[in-house]
């Protein structure tokens, strides 16, 4: 099922359909999208609630399964794959949700070194080290051993994104991660995004309804009513 990387799309989507529920309750929330990601891309997608982007997002992460369509995610059928498989696609992403799903055992340095134990061959010295950088590199050097309770919203969603990007994931899917946090906040943490993406050539697929952060976007899509109907580039496509 798995090719060798060697494409410059690493997210192809074509007559992708997605239903919920069984028999009378069947309902059709995805119609016929057809979208393609490059590598090293941010792209934004917005729309109104409902429209299923959330849907959209987990099926491209393998959080949930594609029944109707093609959908590869780093020349991985993801359409018809086994749990195993989707648990196999899922090692290649890094994931940052609106409520940072932080455990609030840990501290934020074992909070981003859980994401690293997953991996073949580190050494525990290695993930500590790796954990401390990514720390740093989001400004939350001086906190490396505070519990989530202890930190601001912002400072919790920095977390999150050291947590996505320590395993240097090809792909980074984000849900709506500025939703909780304040305008000043909110910038910060795309842009420390942004930043770290760029630095390590990952693709970022970001759901938002915050018009603030549009402009971090290579390109931004819009969804309504399980459509995706504008396909555009930059915030120009939001400007029509
Ligand atoms: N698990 C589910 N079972 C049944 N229907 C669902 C399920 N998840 C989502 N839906 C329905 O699918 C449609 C798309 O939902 P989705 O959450 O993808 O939209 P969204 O654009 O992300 O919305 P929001 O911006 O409010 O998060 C909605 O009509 C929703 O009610």
């Amino acid at each position: 099922m798995e090719t060798p990387y060697s494409s410059k799309s690493v997210i192809s989507i074509e007559n992708l359909d997605h239903y919920f529920g069984k028999g009378q309750l069947c309902k059709q929330v995805l119609f016929n999208i057809n979208l393609t990601i490059n590598a090293g891309e941010i792209v934004i997608m917005t729309g109104p609630s409902g429209s299923g982007k959330t849907t959209l997002l987990t099926l491209v992460g393998g959080l949930r399964s594609a029944q109707s369509g093609s959908l590869q995610v780093l020349n991985r059928q993801l359409c018809g794959a086994k749990n195993g498989q989707l648990t196999q696609a899922r090692r290649n992403n890094g994931y940052i949700f609106q409520a940072h799903n932080l455990h609030g055992s840990l501290t934020a340095i074992q909070n981003v070194r859980m994401a690293l134990e997953v991996l073949p061959k580190i050494s525990p010295s290695e993930m500590l080290e790796r954990s401390q950088a990514m720390l740093q590199a989001v400004g939350l050097g001086e906190r490396l051993n505070y519990y989530p309770d202890n930190l601001s919203g912002g400072q919790k969603q920095r977390v999150a994104i050291a947590r996505a990007l320590v395993s240097q994931p090809k792909i980074v899917l984000a849900d709506e991660p500025t939703a909780a946090l304040d305008k000043q906040s909110g910038r910060d943490v795309v842009e420390i995004m942004q930043k770290l993406a760029k630095e390590q050539g990952c693709t970022i697929l970001l759901v938002t309804h915050d018009n603030r952060i549009l402009d971090i976007a290579d390109r931004i899509v819009y969804m309504e009513d399980g459509h995706l109907i504008r396909n555009g580039v930059g915030t120009m496509a939001m400007n029509e």
